[in-house]
């Protein structure tokens, strides 16, 4: 195993793995660790350039300082990715040589499963390393979260209390998606997904009722709240036009392509909740079973999202900021404190 340390600004650790007898090619990032451990995922996917793996690895494992942060959990930020296409070129022994090179940061990086990766897989990769977070799929809880962020933002915005009759876009059907369009229309939301893989949309409509449209057309139709589940950078000089929504919130980690997008957004008057204090569900319950909390109170914890986000709009309104800037601040508070 070749594992090449790359010194990046601003990050304690960030390495390049390359294992010449499984194939694997990784990079694993720890951005920050004065709070704690950093958790995070492990990503599989193909990218266009070994540079674009990198970068989304970094940014990833900042948004994860940012999270713990922000949520005021004791964890640090961190993650990785592996890159490939998870339905042909994942493999066992390549799961275990990725577990090989997180063990050498001795445990200062605690893999999830992400985009590309399962729980069975970290369980792989923590035959390797430990810990790891392979016990229980933190989905349902991300999207627990998210549920909550939407009813804050909605109440802030549109002055509702209840999300009957909502019309929520919800972009990728996948762990995080799906769960969420199930809290959505279980509320009594009106839903339209759309996701790459039509047989996951189709499976979920015919459960749920939701509706169903091209993903090339989600982002552009009108609705209250577009809520992202899928990849992120989807807020862009290109989309931000074509916007009809009043709020966003999802699931998503990095929804903004650039930073100045958040101003970008503000002047559309589209409310933004910052995708690492609304998606922060997760992390939080996994954080409360590393601490051996029962599932009653790791929920309860999860609820506190909304009142996270409403810490951050009430912020952003009473400083004059981007809800990002907001947030971004609440974090750095903790972090400095
Ligand atoms: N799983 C969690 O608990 C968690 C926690 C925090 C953040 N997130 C973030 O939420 C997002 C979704 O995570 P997940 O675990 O649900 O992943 P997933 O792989 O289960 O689902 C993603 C879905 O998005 C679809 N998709 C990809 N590109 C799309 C596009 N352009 N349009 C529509 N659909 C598209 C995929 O086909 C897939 O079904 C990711 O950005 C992830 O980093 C997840």
């Amino acid at each position: 195993m070749n594992i090449d340390e790359l010194g990046a600004e601003g990050f304690e650790r960030v390495l390049l793995c390359h294992d010449e007898e499984t194939g694997l090619r990784s990079v694993i990032a720890v951005h920050d660790t004065t709070l704690g451990a950093a958790l995070g995922g492990v990503r599989m996917r193909p990218y266009p350039t070994q540079d674009a793996a990198i970068a989304e690895c970094a940014s990833l494992a900042k948004a994860m300082t940012l999270k713990a942060a922000a949520t005021g959990l004791d964890l640090g930020g961190g993650w990785s990715v592996i890159l490939g296409d998870p339905h042909e070129d994942k493999a066992d022994a390549l799961l275990r040589a990725h577990g090989r090179a997180i063990a050498t940061l001795g445990g200062r990086f605690i893999p999830v499963n992400d985009v590309g990766t399962t729980q069975q897989d970290i369980a792989v990769i923590g035959e390797e390393t430990s810990p790891v977070c392979a016990q229980d799929d933190p989905s349902p809880m991300t999207a627990l979260g998210v549920l909550e962020g939407i009813r804050a933002c909605v109440r802030h915005r549109l002055g509702r209390t209840g999300l009957g009759g909502l019309r929520v876009n919800v972009q990728g059907a996948g762990h995080v998606g799906a769960a969420l369009v199930r809290l959505l229309v279980a509320e009594g939301a009106d839903v339209t997904v759309a996701d790459v893989l039509p047989a996951r949309t189709e499976h979920l409509a015919a459960e749920t009722g939701a509706g169903v449209v091209d993903p090339a057309d989600l982002l552009a139709l009108d609705c209250d709240v577009l809520a992202p589940c899928a990849l992120g950078g989807i807020v862009t000089d290109a989309t931000i036009p074509a916007l009809r929504c009043q709020v966003i919130a999802g699931g998503a980690n990095n929804v903004l392509g650039a930073p100045e997008h958040a101003q970008d957004l503000a002047r559309r008057n589209i409310l933004y909740a910052p995708d690492f204090c609304v998606n922060a569900g997760g992390l939080i319950f996994l954080a409360e079973q590393l601490l051996g909390h029962d599932f009653e109170r790791a929920r309860n914890r999860v609820l506190g999202v909304g009142e996270v986000i409403r810490d951050v709009l009430g912020r952003a309104d009473r400083e004059n900021i981007s809800t990002t800037q907001a947030a971004h601040d609440l974090a750095m508070t903790r972090l400095k404190s």
